[in-house]
């Protein structure tokens, strides 16, 4: 039987996202026997600076490809949102499994609800898009930049050092906490998630025939169709970490329908277009032209040359 090695970063969730899905795969009689590969990437270590600021998504999987590369593992289960919009040569996504719950969930000290924060709460992301989007509902609130694995940023606000913090719902269903700790879910409306969240992305060679026909058997169409969507959308703006954006997609009878959402830094100029249609990169490719002609490009050519001053 041939033995496969997934690889996985190292954070419980990572951990817990990659043995799920091996169950899956047992699930469905794959003829394989499996090993845990774990990766410290560069991501991981790099805890003290703002991740838009240092490279972005990208930094979560570089490491990782490259041992796919190698083969030193056959493949990666990653957090959809994690992945990069273009994958190198000879790398494909093998498999996308139903995505859980794609909000954002928002935690505070008492449990005091989002708009029942008093003037001036500080509330914790490193995310532009989770504060841009906070800021338009609640522009008297402090964001301060929070970093570190799931169990930290709890930690992190319990020990006071902010009055709420915002985590992606998706995870925090994973690893079983939600029950105790989510206040409440931001809607879809008022906190569009990031493209890819709440998916996984099972990362593997293009090669590899025999593995990709036993990942396909696990992969869910509709949140295939959804996420190609969104990425589509996000490698058309080529809006790179530093500018808030957001991708939205889901499915309505055998059509998609996509929000993207693209905002100043400050939050100021918002650029939002929901477009339904059949074919899902078609779609994410309007909603891109869309947002551009109302004046997104600027925007983010702007924070480009800023980045580059
Ligand atoms: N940026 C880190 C990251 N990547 C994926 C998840 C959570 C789960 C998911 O969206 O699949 C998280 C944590 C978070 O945003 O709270």
């Amino acid at each position: 039987m041939r033995k496969i090695i997934v690889g996985s970063r190292r954070s419980k969730l990572a951990l817990t996202q990659t043995n799920w899905f091996i169950d899956q795969l047992k699930a469905a009689g794959a003829p394989f026997e499996f090993e845990v590969k774990e990766i410290v990437t560069k991501g991981d270590k790099i805890l003290d600076v703002m991740l838009s600021k240092v490279g972005g998504k990208g930094l979560f999987v570089k490491e990782i490809q490259q041992a796919l590369f190698d083969k030193e593992i056959d493949f990666a289960v990653h957090s959809m949102k994690d992945m990069p919009a273009v994958l190198p040569e000879g790398l494909t996504i093998g498999c996308i499994p139903p995505r859980v719950d794609p909000r954002d969930a928002f935690i505070s000290k008492d449990h005091i609800k989002f708009m029942d924060l008093p003037v001036g709460a500080v509330v914790g992301t490193s995310s532009l898009r989770r504060s841009s989007q906070l800021l338009l509902l609640r522009p008297d609130l402090e964001i301060k930049w929070i970093r570190g694995n799931i169990d930290t940023r709890l930690k992190k606000m319990q020990d006071g050092e902010y009055d709420a913090i915002l985590l992606a719902a998706a995870g925090l269903k994973r690893m079983g906490w939600s029950e105790d700790v989510v206040t409440e879910y931001m809607s879809i409306e008022d906190c569009i998630p990031a493209v890819g969240q709440g998916a996984l992305s099972i990362e593997c060679r293009s090669e590899d025939e025999e593995l990709l026909a036993e990942l396909a058997k696990v992969s869910d169409p509709k949140t295939w169709k959804e996420v190609d969507a969104e990425r589509t959308f996000l490698s058309e703006m080529d809006g790179s970490c530093q500018v808030p954006i957001a991708g939205f997609a889901e499915s309505v009878g055998d059509e998609v329908e996509l929000t993207g959402y693209i905002a100043s830094p400050d939050a100021k100029q918002v650029f939002k277009k929901t477009i339904r249609g059949k074919d899902a990169i078609a779609v994410g490719k309007e909603v891109a032209t869309a947002l551009q002609a109302e004046g997104a490009s600027e925007v983010i050519e702007k924070v480009k040359a800023e980045m580059d001053a």
